[in-house]
């Protein structure tokens, strides 16, 4: 049995409840539903233009979520650090987005960015909240994250899930790699971005120590043909 959770990111609930300006679909019971379908943690990341999750999602959520809560953003605009804290969330995932992405498409360079990630991650921490950072699969990332004092990383799986089509074996050896190192410097292991009902049981067999999966495009991509309820236990069948 798979120590792996799965955290449901649900940014794309609000990409449909903003198309009509009202409150259908209503995000918090949405969040709630996929409590009850088996998510074991809820997801969410806001984007300064609130193109789908909103600042005032995160404090609607916040109060009502049972599960584990994790902000994912990019911590370099100051409105993100001050709801982070001001909703100190289970875990803050630092993402360096730049303005206008169309998605998050990097990870940090932690040697270039060191002494700033020290300082934002202390900030966090100081605030109890558990830190994870985006970083691609890259030995020479994982190890300077290590002295950033994150807690977490989460790898970047936009490249494992393309190339996996191609050649699983060739898509996931970074990611192994990546994972090794993690796991010997002691840094707790999440991953997303692409993931699917394809592609994710073979991540989460060959990743050594992976801890929670966010997972939110092809998830809900996926409830339109299968219903919310069946899509989660599906996700959570292939982390078994
Ligand atoms: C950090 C990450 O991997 C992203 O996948 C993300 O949370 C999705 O963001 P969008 O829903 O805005 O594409
Ligand atoms: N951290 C990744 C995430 O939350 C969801 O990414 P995606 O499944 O929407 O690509």
């Amino acid at each position: 049995m798979s120590n792996c959770k799965l955290s449901v990111n649900i940014n794309k609930i609000a990409t449909l409840r903003n198309s009509r300006g009202g409150n259908n679909p209503d995000l918090v019971k949405v969040a709630l539903d996929c409590e009850r379908f088996g998510a074991q943690g809820i997801t969410v990341h806001p984007r300064p233009d609130e193109r789908h999750i909103r600042y005032q999602d995160v404090f609607d959520l916040k109060g009502q979520i049972d599960t584990e809560f994790n902000i994912e953003g990019n911590c370099q605009e100051q409105k993100f650090v001050d709801l982070v804290l001001a909703n100190r969330p289970a875990q803050v995932t630092l993402v360096p987005d730049a303005q206008g992405q169309i998605t998050s498409n990097h990870g940090w360079d932690t040697v270039k960015h060191q002494n700033y990630l020290q300082d934002i991650i202390a900030t966090f921490k100081e605030a109890g909240i558990r830190v994870s950072i985006f970083v691609d699969p890259n030995v020479e990332m994982v190890e300077a994250a290590k002295t950033t004092g994150t807690d977490r990383i989460e790898l970047y799986t936009e490249s494992y899930a393309t190339n996996y089509l191609h050649d699983k074996e060739k898509a996931i050896a970074p990611y192994i790699a990546a994972a090794e190192k993690a796991k010997a410097l002691d840094i707790g292991l999440n991953a997303g971005h692409d993931l699917d009902l394809n592609n994710l049981k073979y991540f989460a067999e060959n990743i050594p120590g992976l801890l929670e999966v966010s997972i939110g495009h092809a998830l809900i991509c996926d409830a339109l043909y299968l219903g919310l309820e069946n899509t989660i236990q599906r996700y959570l069948y292939q982390l078994k």
